[in-house]
């Protein structure tokens, strides 16, 4: 049951399978999956290359139908595009043409929101994400981090209720990846909203959702989901935490005893 009592229905997913290719050939990427994430809950899911982790994204998205199965976000079952939904991708999509400010704006001018109502918004979320100072300058003139700095701050211009992260770090160096982890769960903190984040980094899941998916491939199945137990913040000191030694290992050990990670010989 995906709506537990008194509290409003998250996303909740049941007997989800996604099959690509043709009868002949079919490409089964997901397989009877069932999930629920609830209102407000930061959930992980981390997986091989290739284990169906986008298809989920984009079936809860509906930017693809499933095969079979229902998907029920905050209670509607309808094919449309949930509303309140923001989606950050791996490599940010500014237009090169507009300032950083302008990007931010982009969704006001897109949904016909009042863009002069929003400009406050956009400057204090351009704030949050450390551009305050970049607010007036061209994609071109930032860095990879920064420009995905800007990519979240435009997701979160029209206050999402759901927001869908498709490996948004992927393409960060490894020190601006751990800034952006403890700045996205401070970011979360304050406006609560439902994420999924997709993520290939067994660190990174566990260092910042609530609940932890773990896929597997061929067909895409979720091997287990694992409840993270730290205090929030979790910020740099997490990685000492032995809540996050155990359960780091105990995802390492789902994938060693599936073939997607080996020992050294
Ligand atoms: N549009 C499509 N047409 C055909 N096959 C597809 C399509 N989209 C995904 N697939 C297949 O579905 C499977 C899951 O793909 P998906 O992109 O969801 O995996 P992933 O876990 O996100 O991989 P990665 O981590 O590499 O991004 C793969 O075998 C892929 O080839």
């Amino acid at each position: 049951m995906s709506v537990e009592s008194g509290k409003s229905p998250g996303v909740a997913i049941s007997g989800v399978t996604k099959t690509f290719g043709t009868a002949e050939a079919p490409i089964v990427a997901l397989e009877r999956v069932d999930l629920d994430i609830k209102d407000g809950e930061f959930v992980a899911v981390v997986g091989p290359s290739g284990c169906g982790k986008s298809t989920l994204l984009r079936l809860i998205s509906r930017l693809t139908p499933p095969s079979s199965g229902t998907i029920s976000v905050f209670g509607d079952v309808s094919n449309k595009p949930p509303e309140g939904m923001s989606i950050v991708f791996q490599n940010h999509v500014l237009l090169a043409w507009r300032s950083i400010l302008e990007n931010v704006l982009f969704p006001a001018d897109m949904t016909g929101a009042n863009r002069r109502a929003l400009k406050g918004k956009a400057l204090e979320l351009l704030e949050n994400v450390g551009l305050k100072d970049f607010a007036d300058n061209y994609p071109h003139e930032l860095s990879g981090g920064m420009r995905q700095r800007a990519s979240i701050a435009r997701a979160l211009l029209l206050e999402p209720r759901l927001l869908l992260m498709d490996e948004p770090f992927g393409a960060l160096d490894a020190l601006t990846r751990e800034q952006m982890r403890v700045d996205l769960e401070a970011l979360w903190l304050r406006n609560r909203m439902t994420i999924l984040f997709i993520t290939h980094s067994i660190d990174e899941a566990v260092l910042l959702a609530d609940r932890v998916i773990v896929m597997t491939p061929r067909p895409g199945r979720i091997e287990r989901v694992l409840e993270i137990d730290m205090p929030r913040p979790r910020g740099l000191a997490a990685r000492r935490d032995p809540e996050f030694l155990a359960k780091s290992e105990e995802i390492t050990e789902i994938f060693l005893s599936r073939g997607v990670l080996h020992r050294q010989q």
